[in-house]
């Protein structure tokens, strides 16, 4: 066995029992063929090494499976280290980062530059062939101001989503290849917005039509008490949703997660997952098992 070999084959498992977990995946791997899944990557699995090797041998493994993964990626913490260096200030106002005109600069050489390509290069030496993207390739998405961009003007150059073209991403998934998209985009006068990532991947999923959209972060899913990892909700629907948030339950950075989900299913997108990424092989556990994992979200729970 090479060094490279994926944990689970190192793992001191027997041969028969790794046929046993192959043979259990089976059906879910009939199921989702040909299926598309958007995977919003970021949080710890992208920032640990390890997680990382992980995440990306497990897109790969759906990608070769038939399975039709679609990456949109974060950075924040990237885009604020460059920020640091450069000596800009970091800024954020609800969730979103306060977006000058250098900034917008800084934030499109991170993204759509140094995360994009680096993932691209990690799937290819997986053994995918990984396709980089931004919004503004192909017009896939074309961006306006935030709305509460009239009411703080400085948030300046921080986009909500107009429309997406999803033309570009339906063929490369059709040649198969794994698309990996940035969230920065343009409007129609070539303007650049920077789009939270997960707002990105959720109106992705929706004009895919998506089977399945995963968002990936550093907690156990939607907790009822966000101190304590056992208060995980499992299933929950949109109107329940919008309840946690009404409630203050679901706050901070787990809104706009949340209040993507939610718009990805009413728009028909199946199913809705925010799963903890520091949990080793998250994306295959969640796709390729019957109990999943994290917590999942539905149009409604009649369904
Ligand atoms: N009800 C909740 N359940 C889980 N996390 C919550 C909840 N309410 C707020 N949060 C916060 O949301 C955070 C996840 O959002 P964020 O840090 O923006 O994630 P990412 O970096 O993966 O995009 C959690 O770390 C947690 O502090
Ligand atoms: C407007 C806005 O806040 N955009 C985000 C885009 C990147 C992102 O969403 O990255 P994470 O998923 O790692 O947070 C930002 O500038 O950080």
């Amino acid at each position: 066995m090479s060094q490279d070999a994926p944990s689970c084959f190192t793992a001191n498992i027997s041969p028969a029992d790794r046929v046993q977990v192959l043979a259990e995946a089976l059906p879910y791997i009939q199921r989702f063929a040909g299926k598309t899944i958007v995977v919003k990557y970021g949080g710890a699995a992208m920032v640990r090494e390890n997680l990382r090797d992980l995440v990306i041998r497990d897109i790969v493994f759906l990608a070769t499976v038939g399975i039709k993964p679609v990456v949109v990626h974060g950075g924040g913490p990237e885009i604020n280290s460059w920020l640091e260096r450069l000596n800009i200030p970091v800024q954020f106002v609800g969730g979103l980062r306060v977006t000058d005109k250098i900034t917008m600069e800084v934030v499109e050489m991170v993204l759509a530059g140094k995360v994009n390509k680096s993932i691209v290069q990690m799937i290819n030496q997986a053994g995918g062939s990984a396709v980089g993207l931004c919004g503004r390739d192909g017009s896939i998405i074309e961006a306006r101001p935030h709305q509460s961009a009239q009411l703080q003007p400085d948030i300046g150059f921080v986009g909500d989503i107009q429309s997406v073209n999803p033309k570009l991403i339906q063929s490369l998934l059709k040649e198969g290849h794994i698309p990996v998209l940035s969230s920065v985009a343009s409007d129609e006068n070539g303007q650049a917005y920077n789009i939270n990532a997960d707002t990105a991947a959720g109106e992705l999923a929706a004009a895919l039509d998506a089977e399945k959209l995963i968002l990936l972060t550093d907690t156990p899913g939607i907790l009822l008490d966000k101190d304590h990892p056992r208060s995980l909700i499992r299933k929950l629907d949109i109107y329940q949703a919008r309840k946690l948030i009404a409630e203050g339950v679901v706050d901070g950075g787990m809104i706009p997660k949340v209040q993507c989900c939610v718009r990805a299913l009413a728009q028909g997108v199946r199913a809705a997952h925010i799963v903890d990424g520091r949990q080793m092989h998250a994306l295959l556990l969640e796709v390729l098992t019957d109990q999943g994992i994290g917590s999942m979200l539905v149009a409604s729970e009649l369904v």
